[in-house]
């Protein structure tokens, strides 16, 4: 293995998060499988990337229907005024006709339940200056649904609302893109699994859960793998287990220079680096490789690193397999609360606490460099990526915040 030259964890000239993405999707072009469509029942489609445009072939109403609670009449008999309707009969005379219902073509309008008031026998009397024309209160055929309607478009995730509209739309099944199967590689000889007692030299394994759930909200399929201490031997044969079943492989931690950092090298030896160290902090040593034609990336180990590469760099790449697009947080304005220096040349992760004071939101910077833990940062309602260039930000400026809770949680401090 060739020695590896250590990289300050600030420095200038790192290539930008946008510009690895787009050298990674030069070397690695999405294979023809993963385009394939599967057919899914509506049921298994909630969630999942529409593979084509889907079309309506149903007309709803089939022919016409009641637009309320109401009683059917013909319109003919209101054109003198409103008619005697002592021995009406119900079937002959008028029908019910209630809000969706279709009613025998012989009437022509409907009148609201609340304009009616109904005898003892069930017969309608209507106020003496109620006029009715055809159509009235109705429903024309197809105003629910018609032919050619586009009920979802190739690439969209597919919402609730859009279930009911391809049920609507005569579509039982749905095409979907396969989900791709993502490998996901804790490594480390100090994990453990989440629920373990800690020794000393110890810590416990927090990416697995948040990567996996990460994944699945992605839109992949993950494949977890259990923790691989950091033994070459190991850490190769996970590698290979990883490469034969999956699509592409997340490798976490190892990725700087301490002297079990053996991924990098794994990783080098077996195939492609694209891009070693990205002008993102934290999360700088991030690696993206190919390997078989396979993405295999290598994210760095600390907690909001391993969130931060996620975000940027595995959301990107799954969305490429699954031809969509990346999701954008909702933002929101905020006044910054005390100065904040970020290194210009790169583009900068802070974790934010965000509340209200009256009507404007503050973010309070949650700044490692002045004792914020990681636990601290984790647990945070907000988040801001710095672009590229910029300096500081002096207190009381404004800002745009990426919100990680609704911002109905977000309280006075
Ligand atoms: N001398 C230098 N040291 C470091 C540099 C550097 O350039 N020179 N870079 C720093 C930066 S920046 C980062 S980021 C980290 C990258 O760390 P690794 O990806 O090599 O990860 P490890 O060394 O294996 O672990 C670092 C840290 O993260 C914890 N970890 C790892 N996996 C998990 C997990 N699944 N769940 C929770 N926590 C995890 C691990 O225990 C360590 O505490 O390197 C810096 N050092
Ligand atoms: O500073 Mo690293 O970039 O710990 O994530």
């Amino acid at each position: 293995m060739e020695p590896r030259t250590a990289t300050a964890p600030q420095v200038e000239g790192l290539v930008s998060r946008e510009r690895a993405l787009r050298d990674f999707f030069e070397a690695w072009e999405v294979p023809p499988h993963l385009k394939a469509a599967e057919l899914v029942s509506l049921d298994d489609a909630a969630g999942r990337i529409a593979a084509c445009d889907v079309f309506s072939s149903t007309t709803l109403p089939v022919v016409r229907a009641s637009g309320f609670d109401g009683v059917g009449v013909r319109s003919s008999d209101f054109e003198a005024g409103s008619p005697d309707t002592a021995g009406w009969i119900c079937g002959r005379d008028f029908v019910r006709a209630d809000t969706g219902d279709d009613f025998p073509d012989e009437f022509d309008a409907v009148v609201r339940i609340e304009s009616v008031v109904l005898s003892d026998e069930g017969a309608p009397s209507f106020p003496s200056d109620l006029r009715v024309k055809a159509g009235d209160g109705i429903r024309a055929a197809g105003s629910t649904m018609r032919p050619g309607i586009r009920l979802i478009a190739e690439g969209m995730p597919i919402r609730p609302t859009d279930l009911a509209a391809l049920a609507m739309g005569g579509a039982g099944m749905v095409a979907v893109r396969r989900k791709p199967r993502v490998a996901f590689i804790p490594t480390g000889s100090e994990l453990v699994p989440a629920g373990c007692s800690v020794k000393r030299g110890q810590t416990i394994d927090g990416n697995s859960p948040m990567v996996k759930h990460l994944l699945i909200e992605y839109g992949a399929d993950p494949v977890m793998f259990p923790i691989v201490e950091d033994d070459p031997d190991k850490l190769r044969e996970a590698l290979d287990r990883a490469l034969e079943s999956c699509d592409a492989v997340v490798v976490n931690g190892g990725s700087a220079v301490g002297s079990e950092d053996f991924n990098v090298h794994i990783i080098e030896e077996r195939g492609r680096v694209v891009h070693h160290d990205i002008a993102a902090v934290p999360g700088r040593p991030m690696l993206l490789g190919v390997i078989e034609g396979k993405p295999v990336i290598d994210l760095p180990g600390p907690a909001v690193a391993a969130f931060y590469g996620m975000q940027w760099c595995i959301q990107s790449v799954t969305a490429r397999m699954l031809g969509t697009k990346t999701k954008t947080l909702p933002r929101v304005t905020a006044r910054v609360e005390e100065r904040r220096d970020n290194p210009p040349f790169m583009a900068n992760l802070s974790r934010i606490e965000l509340h209200r004071d009256g009507r404007e939101f503050v973010a309070r910077f949650l700044d490692p460099r002045k004792g914020s833990s990681l636990g601290a940062a984790l647990a945070s309602n907000a988040q801001r990526v710095s672009p590229l260039g910029e300096g500081a930000l002096e207190a009381g400026s404004t800002i745009e915040v990426e919100l990680l809770r609704g911002e109905e949680f977000i309280g006075e401090s």
